[in-house]
Protein backbone atom coordinates (compact mmCIF):
# COMPACT_ATOMS: atom_id res chain seq x y z
CA UNK A 1 0.00 0.00 0.00
CA UNK A 2 1.11 3.93 -1.01
CA UNK A 3 1.14 6.23 2.02
CA UNK A 4 -1.20 8.80 0.70
CA UNK A 5 -0.55 12.65 1.60
CA UNK A 6 -2.97 12.07 4.41
CA UNK A 7 -0.46 9.22 6.43
CA UNK A 8 2.75 11.28 6.19
CA UNK A 9 3.74 12.80 9.21
CA UNK A 10 4.36 16.44 7.85
CA UNK A 11 7.92 17.86 9.05
CA UNK A 12 6.35 21.03 10.36
CA UNK A 13 3.58 22.61 12.89
CA UNK A 14 -0.10 23.93 11.36
CA UNK A 15 0.21 27.23 12.30
CA UNK A 16 3.80 27.54 10.35
CA UNK A 17 4.65 30.19 7.62
CA UNK A 18 4.57 29.32 3.83
CA UNK A 19 8.39 29.54 4.23
CA UNK A 20 9.00 27.82 6.98
CA UNK A 21 6.73 24.74 5.31
CA UNK A 22 9.37 25.22 2.19
CA UNK A 23 12.23 24.98 4.39
CA UNK A 24 10.87 22.15 6.67
CA UNK A 25 10.02 20.14 3.19
CA UNK A 26 13.17 20.52 1.88
CA UNK A 27 15.15 19.73 4.86
CA UNK A 28 12.75 16.27 5.05
CA UNK A 29 13.40 15.57 1.03
CA UNK A 30 17.18 15.83 1.59
CA UNK A 31 16.84 13.37 4.32
CA UNK A 32 14.75 11.30 2.06
CA UNK A 33 16.60 11.05 -0.70
CA UNK A 34 20.17 10.39 1.38
CA UNK A 35 18.13 7.14 2.95
CA UNK A 36 16.90 6.32 -0.77
CA UNK A 37 20.91 6.41 -2.00
CA UNK A 38 21.77 4.23 0.84
CA UNK A 39 18.93 1.71 0.47
CA UNK A 40 20.49 1.55 -3.07
CA UNK A 41 23.89 1.09 -2.08
CA UNK A 42 22.68 -1.80 -0.04
CA UNK A 43 20.56 -2.89 -2.52
CA UNK A 44 23.25 -3.08 -5.01
CA UNK A 45 26.00 -4.56 -2.66
CA UNK A 46 23.00 -7.52 -1.85
CA UNK A 47 23.02 -8.16 -5.33
CA UNK A 48 26.36 -8.85 -5.54
CA UNK A 49 26.45 -10.84 -2.63
CA UNK A 50 23.12 -13.14 -4.22
CA UNK A 51 25.03 -13.30 -6.96
CA UNK A 52 28.52 -14.72 -5.23
CA UNK A 53 25.62 -17.09 -3.40
CA UNK A 54 24.01 -18.07 -6.58
CA UNK A 55 27.32 -19.43 -7.93
CA UNK A 56 28.26 -20.79 -5.06
CA UNK A 57 25.10 -23.17 -4.77
CA UNK A 58 25.79 -23.95 -8.58
CA UNK A 59 29.04 -25.29 -8.29
CA UNK A 60 28.24 -27.24 -4.96
CA UNK A 61 25.10 -28.90 -6.60
CA UNK A 62 27.15 -29.78 -9.49
CA UNK A 63 29.67 -30.97 -6.81
CA UNK A 64 27.04 -33.08 -4.60
CA UNK A 65 25.33 -34.55 -8.10
CA UNK A 66 28.80 -35.99 -9.13
CA UNK A 67 29.24 -37.18 -6.13
CA UNK A 68 25.91 -38.90 -5.91
CA UNK A 69 26.47 -40.52 -9.05
CA UNK A 70 26.77 -44.43 -8.87
CA UNK A 71 30.78 -45.27 -9.20
CA UNK A 72 31.30 -47.39 -12.75
CA UNK A 73 33.15 -50.68 -12.53
CA UNK A 74 36.18 -51.73 -14.85
CA UNK A 75 36.54 -54.29 -17.31
CA UNK A 76 38.44 -55.20 -20.20
CA UNK A 77 37.13 -56.33 -23.61
CA UNK A 78 37.69 -59.99 -24.15
CA UNK A 79 35.85 -60.44 -27.49
CA UNK A 80 33.90 -58.61 -29.83
CA UNK A 81 31.11 -61.16 -30.92
CA UNK A 82 28.09 -61.19 -33.01
CA UNK A 83 26.07 -61.87 -29.92
CA UNK A 84 27.56 -59.08 -28.18
CA UNK A 85 30.74 -57.93 -26.34
CA UNK A 86 32.48 -60.08 -23.79
CA UNK A 87 34.05 -58.15 -20.86
CA UNK A 88 36.36 -59.52 -17.76
CA UNK A 89 35.47 -57.20 -14.66
CA UNK A 90 38.45 -56.38 -12.72
CA UNK A 91 38.55 -57.11 -9.05
CA UNK A 92 36.51 -60.46 -9.67
CA UNK A 93 37.48 -61.79 -12.89
CA UNK A 94 34.11 -62.63 -13.85
CA UNK A 95 33.49 -62.70 -17.70
CA UNK A 96 30.23 -61.34 -19.00
CA UNK A 97 28.37 -60.82 -22.20
CA UNK A 98 26.99 -57.58 -22.58
CA UNK A 99 25.19 -55.72 -25.83
CA UNK A 100 26.51 -52.31 -27.05
CA UNK A 101 25.53 -49.64 -29.80
CA UNK A 102 26.69 -49.71 -33.14
CA UNK A 103 28.63 -47.00 -32.39
CA UNK A 104 30.29 -47.81 -29.11
CA UNK A 105 31.11 -50.74 -30.79
CA UNK A 106 32.89 -49.45 -34.00
CA UNK A 107 35.13 -47.94 -31.22
CA UNK A 108 35.87 -50.80 -28.87
CA UNK A 109 38.70 -53.79 -29.33
CA UNK A 110 39.56 -56.41 -27.83
CA UNK A 111 42.02 -55.03 -24.85
CA UNK A 112 40.37 -51.98 -24.20
CA UNK A 113 39.87 -51.11 -21.15
CA UNK A 114 36.25 -49.97 -20.19
CA UNK A 115 33.53 -48.52 -17.26
CA UNK A 116 30.38 -50.37 -16.76
CA UNK A 117 27.42 -49.67 -14.78
CA UNK A 118 25.48 -51.94 -12.13
CA UNK A 119 23.90 -53.79 -15.20
CA UNK A 120 27.41 -53.95 -16.62
CA UNK A 121 26.19 -52.47 -19.56
CA UNK A 122 29.34 -50.23 -21.13
CA UNK A 123 29.18 -46.67 -20.07
CA UNK A 124 32.51 -45.62 -22.17
CA UNK A 125 36.29 -46.30 -23.02
CA UNK A 126 38.92 -45.44 -20.68
CA UNK A 127 41.92 -44.22 -21.21
CA UNK A 128 44.68 -46.61 -21.59
CA UNK A 129 46.14 -47.81 -18.41
CA UNK A 130 49.56 -45.24 -18.42
CA UNK A 131 47.10 -41.96 -18.31
CA UNK A 132 45.52 -43.49 -14.89
CA UNK A 133 48.53 -44.08 -13.40
CA UNK A 134 49.85 -40.56 -14.66
CA UNK A 135 46.59 -39.21 -13.27
CA UNK A 136 46.95 -40.80 -9.18
CA UNK A 137 50.71 -40.99 -9.32
CA UNK A 138 52.53 -37.95 -9.27
CA UNK A 139 56.42 -38.85 -10.27
CA UNK A 140 59.13 -36.05 -9.14
CA UNK A 141 62.55 -36.64 -9.25
CA UNK A 142 63.79 -34.10 -7.75
CA UNK A 143 61.41 -31.91 -5.79
CA UNK A 144 62.57 -28.19 -5.11
CA UNK A 145 61.27 -28.07 -1.72
CA UNK A 146 64.21 -27.52 0.98
CA UNK A 147 63.87 -27.75 4.69
CA UNK A 148 64.74 -24.08 4.92
CA UNK A 149 60.95 -23.25 2.83
CA UNK A 150 59.20 -25.31 6.01
CA UNK A 151 58.59 -22.75 8.92
CA UNK A 152 57.06 -23.60 12.56
CA UNK A 153 57.28 -27.15 12.64
CA UNK A 154 61.02 -28.07 13.47
CA UNK A 155 60.52 -30.82 16.13
CA UNK A 156 57.88 -32.41 13.40
CA UNK A 157 60.68 -31.71 10.81
CA UNK A 158 63.13 -33.50 13.04
CA UNK A 159 60.88 -36.51 13.56
CA UNK A 160 60.56 -36.82 9.73
CA UNK A 161 64.35 -36.76 8.85
CA UNK A 162 65.35 -39.01 11.81
CA UNK A 163 62.96 -41.62 10.55
CA UNK A 164 63.58 -41.31 6.75
CA UNK A 165 66.72 -40.02 6.36
CA UNK A 166 68.79 -42.39 8.09
CA UNK A 167 67.40 -45.62 6.52
CA UNK A 168 67.91 -44.11 3.09
CA UNK A 169 71.39 -42.77 3.87
CA UNK A 170 72.65 -45.52 5.85
CA UNK A 171 70.77 -48.89 5.59
CA UNK A 172 73.82 -50.63 7.24
CA UNK A 173 73.81 -49.32 10.31
CA UNK A 174 70.73 -51.09 10.84
CA UNK A 175 71.66 -54.05 9.27
CA UNK A 176 74.68 -54.08 11.71
CA UNK A 177 72.84 -53.07 14.99
CA UNK A 178 70.35 -55.88 13.66
CA UNK A 179 67.23 -53.96 13.63
CA UNK A 180 64.39 -53.06 11.43
CA UNK A 181 64.38 -49.64 10.00
CA UNK A 182 61.23 -47.41 10.99
CA UNK A 183 58.48 -48.65 8.63
CA UNK A 184 56.09 -45.39 7.62
CA UNK A 185 55.47 -42.03 9.27
CA UNK A 186 51.97 -40.80 9.29
CA UNK A 187 51.21 -37.17 9.42
CA UNK A 188 48.63 -35.70 10.39
CA UNK A 189 46.65 -32.32 11.00
CA UNK A 190 44.75 -29.74 9.32
CA UNK A 191 44.79 -28.97 6.01
CA UNK A 192 47.92 -26.37 4.32
CA UNK A 193 50.11 -27.01 7.45
CA UNK A 194 53.31 -28.55 5.22
CA UNK A 195 52.71 -32.09 5.78
CA UNK A 196 53.15 -32.66 1.57
CA UNK A 197 55.66 -30.12 1.58
CA UNK A 198 57.90 -32.25 4.44
CA UNK A 199 57.63 -35.52 2.24
CA UNK A 200 59.30 -33.61 -0.54
CA UNK A 201 61.90 -31.91 1.39
CA UNK A 202 63.37 -35.08 2.82
CA UNK A 203 62.89 -36.63 -0.81
CA UNK A 204 64.90 -33.59 -1.86
CA UNK A 205 67.68 -34.25 0.88
CA UNK A 206 68.00 -37.58 0.34
CA UNK A 207 68.10 -37.56 -3.73
CA UNK A 208 65.29 -39.69 -3.67
CA UNK A 209 62.22 -40.34 -6.22
CA UNK A 210 58.88 -38.67 -4.69
CA UNK A 211 55.93 -40.52 -5.99
CA UNK A 212 53.00 -39.02 -4.54
CA UNK A 213 49.46 -40.92 -4.63
CA UNK A 214 45.91 -39.51 -3.82
CA UNK A 215 44.25 -41.44 -1.92
CA UNK A 216 40.79 -40.17 -3.17
CA UNK A 217 41.55 -40.45 -6.55
CA UNK A 218 42.49 -44.04 -5.96
CA UNK A 219 38.83 -45.05 -5.24
CA UNK A 220 36.47 -42.38 -6.45
CA UNK A 221 36.92 -42.72 -9.72
CA UNK A 222 36.55 -46.51 -10.74
CA UNK A 223 35.88 -49.46 -9.08
CA UNK A 224 38.56 -52.31 -9.56
CA UNK A 225 41.61 -50.00 -9.97
CA UNK A 226 41.64 -49.35 -6.36
CA UNK A 227 44.04 -52.60 -5.57
CA UNK A 228 46.15 -52.53 -8.83
CA UNK A 229 47.06 -49.08 -8.44
CA UNK A 230 48.62 -49.68 -5.27
CA UNK A 231 50.76 -52.45 -6.46
CA UNK A 232 52.11 -50.59 -9.09
CA UNK A 233 52.98 -47.73 -7.06
CA UNK A 234 54.84 -50.15 -5.30
CA UNK A 235 56.31 -51.31 -8.29
CA UNK A 236 57.33 -48.12 -9.70
CA UNK A 237 59.25 -47.72 -6.38
CA UNK A 238 60.91 -50.53 -6.37
CA UNK A 239 61.95 -49.31 -9.84
CA UNK A 240 62.88 -46.00 -8.24
CA UNK A 241 64.93 -46.41 -5.18
CA UNK A 242 65.53 -44.75 -3.28
CA UNK A 243 61.96 -43.38 -2.76
CA UNK A 244 59.82 -41.61 -0.78
CA UNK A 245 56.15 -42.60 -1.14
CA UNK A 246 53.50 -40.19 -0.29
CA UNK A 247 49.97 -41.06 -0.18
CA UNK A 248 47.77 -37.85 0.40
CA UNK A 249 44.16 -38.34 2.02
CA UNK A 250 45.06 -42.05 3.24
CA UNK A 251 41.85 -41.51 5.14
CA UNK A 252 39.67 -42.60 1.89
CA UNK A 253 41.12 -45.73 1.47
CA UNK A 254 42.10 -46.76 5.34
CA UNK A 255 38.74 -44.99 6.70
CA UNK A 256 36.76 -47.12 9.41
CA UNK A 257 35.29 -50.01 8.16
CA UNK A 258 31.05 -49.37 8.16
CA UNK A 259 28.60 -51.35 8.13
CA UNK A 260 27.35 -50.45 5.21
CA UNK A 261 28.14 -53.09 2.16
CA UNK A 262 27.76 -50.96 -1.03
CA UNK A 263 30.25 -51.96 -3.39
CA UNK A 264 32.04 -48.63 -3.21
CA UNK A 265 33.06 -49.86 0.29
CA UNK A 266 34.53 -53.52 -0.45
CA UNK A 267 36.29 -51.73 -3.61
CA UNK A 268 37.99 -49.27 -0.67
CA UNK A 269 38.55 -51.79 1.69
CA UNK A 270 40.09 -54.43 -0.87
CA UNK A 271 42.44 -51.30 -1.83
CA UNK A 272 43.35 -51.28 1.82
CA UNK A 273 44.42 -54.55 2.12
CA UNK A 274 46.22 -54.25 -0.91
CA UNK A 275 48.40 -51.23 0.91
CA UNK A 276 48.48 -53.27 4.07
CA UNK A 277 50.24 -56.64 2.52
CA UNK A 278 52.20 -54.19 0.45
CA UNK A 279 53.71 -52.16 3.51
CA UNK A 280 53.67 -56.02 5.51
CA UNK A 281 55.83 -57.83 2.90
CA UNK A 282 58.20 -55.26 2.85
CA UNK A 283 61.81 -56.02 1.32
CA UNK A 284 63.43 -52.78 0.55
CA UNK A 285 62.37 -51.00 3.76
CA UNK A 286 64.22 -48.09 4.35
CA UNK A 287 65.53 -47.49 0.66
CA UNK A 288 61.63 -46.92 0.14
CA UNK A 289 60.29 -44.46 3.13
CA UNK A 290 56.15 -44.30 3.32
CA UNK A 291 55.19 -40.74 4.64
CA UNK A 292 51.03 -41.02 4.39
CA UNK A 293 49.15 -37.90 5.31
CA UNK A 294 45.26 -37.19 6.70
CA UNK A 295 43.45 -34.53 7.94
CA UNK A 296 40.76 -36.72 9.06
CA UNK A 297 42.67 -38.82 12.42
CA UNK A 298 39.79 -39.95 13.90
CA UNK A 299 38.67 -41.51 10.95
CA UNK A 300 41.40 -43.84 10.31
CA UNK A 301 40.85 -47.64 10.82
CA UNK A 302 43.12 -48.98 13.63
CA UNK A 303 44.47 -51.75 11.58
CA UNK A 304 46.36 -49.24 9.64
CA UNK A 305 48.16 -48.24 12.71
CA UNK A 306 49.43 -51.48 14.11
CA UNK A 307 53.22 -52.30 14.63
CA UNK A 308 55.29 -51.78 11.70
CA UNK A 309 52.85 -50.18 9.92
CA UNK A 310 52.91 -46.34 10.54
CA UNK A 311 54.14 -46.59 13.30
CA UNK A 312 55.32 -43.27 13.67
CA UNK A 313 51.93 -40.86 13.93
CA UNK A 314 53.42 -36.88 13.97
CA UNK A 315 50.87 -34.32 13.97
CA UNK A 316 51.26 -31.20 12.03
CA UNK A 317 49.41 -28.50 14.16
CA UNK A 318 48.97 -24.76 12.90
CA UNK A 319 51.96 -22.58 13.40
CA UNK A 320 51.66 -20.98 16.39
CA UNK A 321 52.65 -17.16 16.44
CA UNK A 322 56.26 -17.58 16.22
CA UNK A 323 55.82 -19.88 13.45
CA UNK A 324 53.57 -17.45 11.37
CA UNK A 325 56.29 -15.47 11.97
CA UNK A 326 59.04 -17.23 10.60
CA UNK A 327 56.28 -18.56 7.49
CA UNK A 328 55.70 -14.59 6.50
CA UNK A 329 59.74 -14.16 6.21
CA UNK A 330 59.72 -17.39 4.18
CA UNK A 331 57.13 -16.38 1.74
CA UNK A 332 58.15 -12.68 1.49
CA UNK A 333 61.89 -13.76 1.01
CA UNK A 334 61.95 -12.95 -2.98
CA UNK A 335 59.09 -10.39 -2.48
CA UNK A 336 59.60 -6.53 -3.10
CA UNK A 337 58.62 -5.29 0.25
CA UNK A 338 58.47 -1.64 1.52
CA UNK A 339 60.19 -0.72 4.80
CA UNK A 340 57.31 -0.04 6.61
CA UNK A 341 56.13 -4.23 6.57
CA UNK A 342 56.13 -6.18 10.63
CA UNK A 343 56.51 -9.06 10.44
CA UNK A 344 55.33 -9.48 14.20
CA UNK A 345 52.29 -7.71 13.74
CA UNK A 346 51.32 -9.47 10.33
CA UNK A 347 52.08 -12.70 13.40
CA UNK A 348 49.80 -11.16 15.85
CA UNK A 349 47.24 -10.55 12.98
CA UNK A 350 46.98 -13.58 10.91
CA UNK A 351 45.64 -15.34 14.57
CA UNK A 352 44.56 -19.01 13.23
CA UNK A 353 46.21 -19.04 9.88
CA UNK A 354 47.87 -22.18 8.29
CA UNK A 355 51.25 -22.18 6.50
CA UNK A 356 48.95 -22.03 3.03
CA UNK A 357 46.85 -19.23 4.38
CA UNK A 358 50.31 -17.21 4.81
CA UNK A 359 51.13 -18.18 1.60
CA UNK A 360 47.88 -16.83 0.29
CA UNK A 361 48.03 -13.35 2.30
CA UNK A 362 51.65 -13.00 0.70
CA UNK A 363 50.22 -13.51 -2.70
CA UNK A 364 47.41 -11.70 -2.69
CA UNK A 365 49.10 -8.88 -1.41
CA UNK A 366 51.56 -8.59 -4.17
CA UNK A 367 48.33 -8.59 -5.92
CA UNK A 368 46.85 -5.42 -4.09
CA UNK A 369 50.41 -3.70 -4.80
CA UNK A 370 50.43 -4.84 -8.17
CA UNK A 371 46.35 -3.24 -8.66
CA UNK A 372 47.84 -0.17 -7.58
CA UNK A 373 50.88 0.24 -9.87
CA UNK A 374 53.63 -0.04 -7.79
CA UNK A 375 56.38 -2.95 -7.34
CA UNK A 376 56.91 -2.32 -3.58
CA UNK A 377 54.46 -4.05 -1.64
CA UNK A 378 53.42 -2.43 2.07
CA UNK A 379 52.04 -3.31 5.29
CA UNK A 380 48.80 -2.50 4.16
CA UNK A 381 48.16 -4.77 1.44
CA UNK A 382 49.12 -7.61 3.80
CA UNK A 383 46.15 -6.30 6.10
CA UNK A 384 43.80 -5.74 3.52
CA UNK A 385 44.94 -9.36 1.32
CA UNK A 386 43.98 -11.18 5.25
CA UNK A 387 40.64 -9.81 5.11
CA UNK A 388 39.98 -10.78 1.38
CA UNK A 389 41.15 -14.10 2.60
CA UNK A 390 39.31 -14.39 5.78
CA UNK A 391 36.27 -13.19 3.95
CA UNK A 392 35.93 -15.94 1.27
CA UNK A 393 36.54 -18.50 3.84
CA UNK A 394 33.48 -17.06 6.07
CA UNK A 395 31.52 -17.30 3.02
CA UNK A 396 32.33 -20.44 1.94
CA UNK A 397 31.77 -21.72 5.46
CA UNK A 398 28.33 -20.37 5.49
CA UNK A 399 27.65 -21.63 2.00
CA UNK A 400 29.16 -25.08 3.27
CA UNK A 401 26.88 -25.00 6.42
CA UNK A 402 23.90 -24.00 4.49
CA UNK A 403 24.11 -26.66 1.70
CA UNK A 404 25.50 -28.86 4.65
N1 LIG B 1 54.92 -24.86 7.63
C1 LIG B 1 54.94 -24.21 6.45
N2 LIG B 1 55.97 -23.41 6.12
C2 LIG B 1 55.99 -22.75 4.94
N3 LIG B 1 55.01 -22.81 4.02
C3 LIG B 1 53.95 -23.60 4.29
C4 LIG B 1 53.86 -24.34 5.51
N4 LIG B 1 52.72 -25.04 5.51
C5 LIG B 1 52.11 -24.77 4.34
N5 LIG B 1 52.84 -23.90 3.60
C6 LIG B 1 52.47 -23.37 2.27
O1 LIG B 1 51.23 -23.93 1.90
C7 LIG B 1 51.33 -24.75 0.74
C8 LIG B 1 50.52 -26.03 0.95
O2 LIG B 1 51.13 -26.81 1.95
P1 LIG B 1 51.13 -28.39 1.93
O3 LIG B 1 50.61 -28.86 0.61
O4 LIG B 1 52.42 -28.90 2.38
O5 LIG B 1 50.03 -28.64 3.02
P2 LIG B 1 49.39 -30.01 3.49
O6 LIG B 1 49.50 -30.02 4.97
O7 LIG B 1 49.98 -31.14 2.72
O8 LIG B 1 47.89 -29.74 3.08
P3 LIG B 1 46.70 -30.76 2.71
O9 LIG B 1 46.38 -31.50 3.96
O10 LIG B 1 45.63 -29.81 2.30
O11 LIG B 1 47.21 -31.63 1.59
C9 LIG B 1 52.80 -25.00 0.56
O12 LIG B 1 53.15 -25.16 -0.79
C10 LIG B 1 53.43 -23.77 1.17
O13 LIG B 1 53.47 -22.73 0.22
Amino acid sequence: MTDTVDDVDLPYEDGASQQEKLEALEERLEILEQQNEEMRDKLLDANAENNKYQQKLERLTHENKKLKQSPLFVATVQELTGEGVIIKQHGNNQEALTEVTDDMREDLAPDDRVAVNNSLSIVKRLDSETDVRARVMQVDESPDVSYEDIGGIDDQMEEVRETVEMPIESPEMFDEVGIDPPSGVLLHGPPGTGKTMLAKAVANQTDATFIKMAGSELVHKFIGEGAKLVRDLFELARQEVPAVVFIDEIDAIAAKRTESKTSGDAEVQRTMMQLLAEMDGFEDRGQISIIAATNRFDMLDRAILRPGRFDRLIEVPKPDFEGREIIFDIHTRDMNVADGVDYTELAEMADNASGADIKAICTEAGMYAIRDDRTEVRHEDFEQAWRKIQETEEADADVSKTFA
